[in-house]
């Protein structure tokens, strides 16, 4: 039985082209655990409103922060594959959630190999339905129909690793030591707050109000995405020593019209800036390569609303990007399934 590993990222468009930008987003917007409406439902609204509106300004978005290599998400998930595979004994593959690179092409990449046990790992340090979920159920579907006799082991979220945590912990740290700041926003991708009732596996423990997500020893604490952002944040703080009211928690990127998770990252940017804020950083630990979401909502759009409002000094902090000793969390997490007897956290 020969072992290898399949990391898996979100995806990217081909290019940066609103034809390109409108396929992606087409198969994007479609998967149930995304957009999780009945399927009549969410045809209409992706095909007949979201792809006729939005690709146009999603291209251009694309634009801003594209590569000469490529997507930035994509280029920076090669990168950390890279050095993954230099860490560890077993080949070390990469594919996309959405897109061209699929997990098909990843499964097969590694079969060709010979593996037929193969562990994924999502780079989502969080869990959530529209991420983490979509992927191990993509992954099974495809196990089932096309490689029979290959044995999947999933990875679950990895926000509680100590060693995770020691890693974002630096890197933040790396940017606030030499940082005059008066507060620091850990901003998390949002999902509808119907995701997080939808993943609750207590049958209506999740209240909404915050409360829940810090009850200790709650079974629902493994798929609510809410705790998993909240208590990355506490840990974070916690090893940084943040002193209570320099730091808080918000949620971007929020699409429609239904309630998302609160509060909004661009509304609290505005009031930051609006109540007399100068100087305020901002890392977005949802997020493992820099993206979009990253270098054109936040690094752009939000400085802009930081500096309308009246702030004057706007810190993004880099993701993990190909940090080496991000990559050593993630060998850690291959060498503990490959060698049990490796326990490193
Ligand atoms: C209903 C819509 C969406 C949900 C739910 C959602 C959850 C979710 N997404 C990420 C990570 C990324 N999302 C990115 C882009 C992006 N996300 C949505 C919609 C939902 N995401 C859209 C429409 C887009 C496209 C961009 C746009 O048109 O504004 C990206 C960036 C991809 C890139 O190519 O750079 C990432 C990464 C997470 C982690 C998450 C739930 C926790
Ligand atoms: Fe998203
Ligand atoms: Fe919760």
């Amino acid at each position: 039985m020969a072992k290898g590993i399949l990391l898996v990222n979100l995806g990217s468009p081909d290019s940066p082209n609103p034809k390109d930008v409108k396929k992606y987003l087409g198969e994007f917007l479609m998967d149930e655990r995304v957009i999780d409406l009945p399927v009549v439902a969410r045809t209409l609204l992706v095909k007949g409103i979201i792809l006729n509106t939005r690709p146009k300004a999603s291209a251009a978005a694309y634009q801003k922060i594209w590569w000469e290599e490529g997507s930035p998400l994509i280029v920076l998930s090669e990168r950390l594959q890279e050095k993954v595979q230099q860490k560890v004994d077993y080949p070390v593959a990469l594919a996309m959630r959405y897109g061209s690179m699929t997990i098909k092409k990843g499964l097969q990449e590694l079969v060709d190999q010979g593996c037929t046990e193969i562990k994924t790992i999502p780079l989502y340090p969080q869990f959530a339905m529209a991420t983490t979920e979509t992927i191990d159920v993509k992954v099974d579907e495809l196990v089932a129909e096309h490689f029979p006799g290959v044995t999947i082991t999933r990875t679950p979220a990895f926000y509680k690793r100590e060693d995770y945590i020691n890693v974002l912990s630096k890197s933040i740290g790396e940017v606030l030591n030499d940082l005059d700041y008066e507060h620091i926003l850990f901003s998390y991708h949002g999902v509808p707050e119907r995701h997080i009732r939808k993943s609750d596996i207590t049958n209506g423990n999740c209240k909404m109000n915050g409360k829940c997500c810090f009850k200790k020893g709650s079974k629902q604490h493994e798929f609510c995405y809410r705790h998993q952002c909240e208590i990355t944040t506490v840990n974070v703080a916690k090893k940084l020593g943040l002193k209570n009211g320099t730091y808080s928690t918000t949620f971007q990127s929020r699409l429609g019209f239904d309630p998302w998770l609160k509060p909004y990252t661009d509304r609290t940017i505005e009031r930051m800036g609006k109540e007399g804020i100068k100087k305020m950083a901002i890392v977005t630990p949802a997020f493992v390569s820099d993206c979009l979401e990253t270098l054109e909502e936040i690094a752009m759009e939000g400085e802009e609303i930081f500096h309308e409002m009246g702030g004057k000094e706007f810190t993004v902090i880099p993701c993990l990007n190909e940090r080496d000793d991000f990559a050593e969390v993630l060998s850690s997490i291959v060498k503990e399934w490959a060698t049990p007897e490796t326990k490193t956290v």
